[in-house]
């Protein structure tokens, strides 16, 4: 994920892969090596829940390199300190984390600071004022990887992307089966979880997948 809107020469909407909640990191690198190279993926945020700081080290210290030696960026969940420590490229930070500003002042200019704003246009203004890199919308389906307070709607997106230039990051439940809406909306990135780790036929199908659902979303979507 470069900073901004993707490119011409990137996909209109992109691949932006969330870790599972707990994940062991020697037996997850082969998984998310098969991920990566199996097709377009944007972006990895590794999202540990109860676990402690030195364990997301050790799962920085291992995965990270993955990620960006194929040009992946490598997004830390929650821990901007942490993501300066261990080299990341970015924060991810929800309404209860470390605020944008701290986060930003934390980590830098060049670092990528994404930001949670649940179906809060509000919110989404605010962030995008104070310059975040991307907002983060959802929960768009009912998902399984976490409690959702919040349900956002398709049309969040294109009013968003219809009046803003930061990017939009959709979340929440999201399959290769239901994106389409997403896409059209105008949704930069998909975010996603158990359509890729827990894809009966492993995570590189569920990649293939989606790449492909996407490919036919956005040809629908530019044929009218
Ligand atoms: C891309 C993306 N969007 C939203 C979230 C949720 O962040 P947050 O509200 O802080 O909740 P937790 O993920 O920390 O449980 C996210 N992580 N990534
Ligand atoms: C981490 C997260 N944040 C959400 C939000 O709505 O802010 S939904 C979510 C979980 C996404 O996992 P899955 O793709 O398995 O539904
Ligand atoms: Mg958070």
């Amino acid at each position: 994920m470069a900073k901004g809107k993707p490119t011409q020469a990137e996909p209109a909407c992109r691949l932006y892969l969330v870790t599972p909640p707990a994940l062991e990191p020697a037996a997850f690198a082969p998984l998310l090596t098969e991920a990566l190279d199996a097709g377009d993926v944007a972006c990895v945020q590794l999202r540990l829940k109860d676990c402690s700081e030195d364990d997301i080290r050790r799962a920085c210290d291992l995965l990270r390199p993955i990620a960006q030696e194929r040009d992946v960026a490598f997004i830390l969940n929650d821990h901007p300190r942490l993501a300066r420590e261990t080299g990341c490229d970015g924060v991810h930070v929800g309404q209860q984390d470390t605020s944008y500003r701290d986060a930003r002042k934390i980590l830098g200019n060049d670092a990528i600071v994404g930001i949670t704003c649940h179906d809060s246009r509000h919110l989404a203004m605010i962030a995008g004022e104070e310059g975040a890199d991307y907002v983060a919308f959802g929960a768009f389906f009912p998902t399984a990887t976490k409690t959702a307070e919040y349900k956002a709607e398709p049309e969040l997106l294109s009013w968003w992307s219809e009046l803003m230039e930061v990017p939009c990051v959709a979340i929440g439940g999201i399959t290769a089966e239901n994106c389409a809406p997403l896409v059209t909306a105008g949704a930069d990135f998909l975010a996603v979880v158990n359509a890729v780790w827990g894809h009966p036929q492993g995570p590189a199908a569920g990649v293939r997948a989606l790449n492909a659902a996407i490919e036919a979303s956005t040809g629908a979507a530019l044929a009218g």
